[in-house]
């Protein structure tokens, strides 16, 4: 697939984000890229950011492969819209898009919902949790779990040191470990999982 008309990966050495083919001259050289790459066999061309006019004189000109545009006009063969775009999640976006719907509010809404159900512990609740049959889960407890080499405190850096520590007191120590699990399998309801229930 060719792309021709503004090439965003260009933004930089042509000043940013800036429409093509404005002036007769600067159209044609876009019309020239277009035939040279229907020539070299692309299977479609997207053409970016240019007058709508040029869009339909480029569209009508390249006769073998089909023209999808954005920011293009409505005469080209297709269209594309970034969906963040067309759903009205992006904060600012260009002229020829338009927002179909305003998603942005209420996904960052959403968002922040999530972030604070799972720093509160709320999510995932129980009901979003596989479970496992108590008594393989006291097997598991049972057996002796391998240590990992001794660590010396003193070379290691603070943040070192914290991160080892916060793991051990949320998984590793016993009591701990009891909480987690009552949270998991519930008071006294065993449940089976879905696959090798015995
Ligand atoms: N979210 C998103 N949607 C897009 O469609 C998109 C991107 N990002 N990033 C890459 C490019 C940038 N796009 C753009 C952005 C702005 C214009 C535009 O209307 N340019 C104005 C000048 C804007 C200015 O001066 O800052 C122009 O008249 O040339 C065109 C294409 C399309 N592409
Ligand atoms: C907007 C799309 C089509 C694009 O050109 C890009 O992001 O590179």
């Amino acid at each position: 697939m060719g792309h021709i008309g503004l090439m965003p990966q260009r933004s930089s050495s042509i000043g940013g984000f800036i429409v093509q083919g404005r002036s007769g001259k600067s159209a044609s050289v876009i019309l020239d890229a277009a035939l040279r790459l229907q020539d070299a066999g692309v299977f479609a061309l997207l053409l970016e950011a240019v007058p709508g006019v040029v869009g339909r004189h480029i569209a009508e000109n390249v006769r073998n492969v089909p023209i999808i545009g954005i920011g293009a006009g409505s005469a080209v063969g297709g269209q594309v819209l970034v969906v963040n775009d067309a759903l009205g999640i992006s904060p600012k976006t260009p002229k020829f898009v338009r927002r179909f719907a305003e998603f942005g509010e209420s996904a960052q809404t959403a968002i922040e919902s999530y972030v604070a159900a799972v720093k509160s512990r709320d999510f995932p609740s129980k009901e979003e949790s596989y479970l496992m049959p108590r008594d393989q889960f006291q097997s598991l407890r049972s057996q002796a779990v391998p240590q990992p080499p001794a660590e010396n405190p003193t070379e290691l850096p603070e943040s070192n040191t914290k991160a080892s520590t916060t793991v051990e007191a949320s998984t590793a120590k016993p009591a701990a470990g009891n909480l987690l699990a009552q949270a998991i399998l519930g008071e006294d309801t065993i449940h089976e999982p879905p696959v090798h229930a015995s």
